[in-house]
């Protein structure tokens, strides 16, 4: 059968990607997207950015939304202290198998849960599940249609509390203008846009972060 991207991502990783490498691991995606087949990676223009917003907050307890193929996921793992837990949604069966396999190549499957399913079925279910307070940073990386409802969500369920941090990919393309509105112009988020391009293109893209106020 035909091979799909993912699973020639994965092979370009264990192919060129050192085991147990978080960084070789990063360079190896980004070279295959850059110079083989587009993918929707954050990319390293706006994972710098991540980085250096992972870096500051310095988070125990982080949410992605949308995992992929498990590149922003390494970004943020390889950055987190000792005993920081990071827990990544993903929708997609395949690109979740893709994704187990890129994480455990980076050495970092002790530090993140990777779960399937839809937002908006496992938000509701985080704290007794997996026994999650709040999330001092959550990545938003999925639907771009479902970024504001799964905040909404998010504040609903409590899982936010006084200096949150949302991170939002994408907010200019594919765009999530609803999204941009609200925390924008919500009194409860203080936020901040991070102005890049779109992964491995020199269209306009960019990240939001928004300080949850409480
Ligand atoms: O769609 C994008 N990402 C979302 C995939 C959604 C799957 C999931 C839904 C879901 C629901 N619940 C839990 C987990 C999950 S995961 C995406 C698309 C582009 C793009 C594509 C074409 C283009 F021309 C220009 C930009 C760039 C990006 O950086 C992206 O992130
Ligand atoms: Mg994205």
């Amino acid at each position: 059968t035909q091979s799909t991207r993912p699973q020639r991502l994965l092979g370009a990783v264990q192919q060129n990607a050192t085991r147990g490498d978080p960084r070789s691991v990063v360079k190896t995606i980004d070279q295959f997207c850059k110079h083989k087949e587009w993918a929707m990676n954050v990319g390293d223009e706006k994972g710098c950015i991540l980085d250096s917003v992972v870096s500051e907050l310095n988070p125990a307890t982080v949410l992605e939304l949308g995992t992929y193929c498990g590149y922003s996921t390494v970004r943020i793992a390889s950055l987190l202290p000792p005993h920081a837990r990071l827990i990544t949604l993903e929708f997609n069966p395949h690109f979740a198998a893709v994704a187990r396999q890129i994480i455990a190549w980076a050495g970092l499957q002790d530090k993140v849960l990777l779960v399937e399913g839809a937002s908006g079925d496992w938000i509701p279910k985080m704290k007794e599940q997996f026994g999650v307070k709040t999330f001092d940073l959550v990545f938003l990386d999925h639907w771009k249609d479902r970024y504001l409802p799964d905040t909404k969500l998010m504040e609903e369920c409590g899982l936010l509390r006084k200096g949150s941090v949302l991170l939002a990919d994408n907010v200019v393309c594919p765009g999530t203008p609803d999204y941009l509105q609200y925390v924008r112009n919500s009194p409860r988020y203080n936020s901040q846009y991070f102005r890049s391009h779109l992964e491995y293109t020199k269209a306009e893209d960019g990240l939001e972060k928004s300080v949850f106020l409480g």
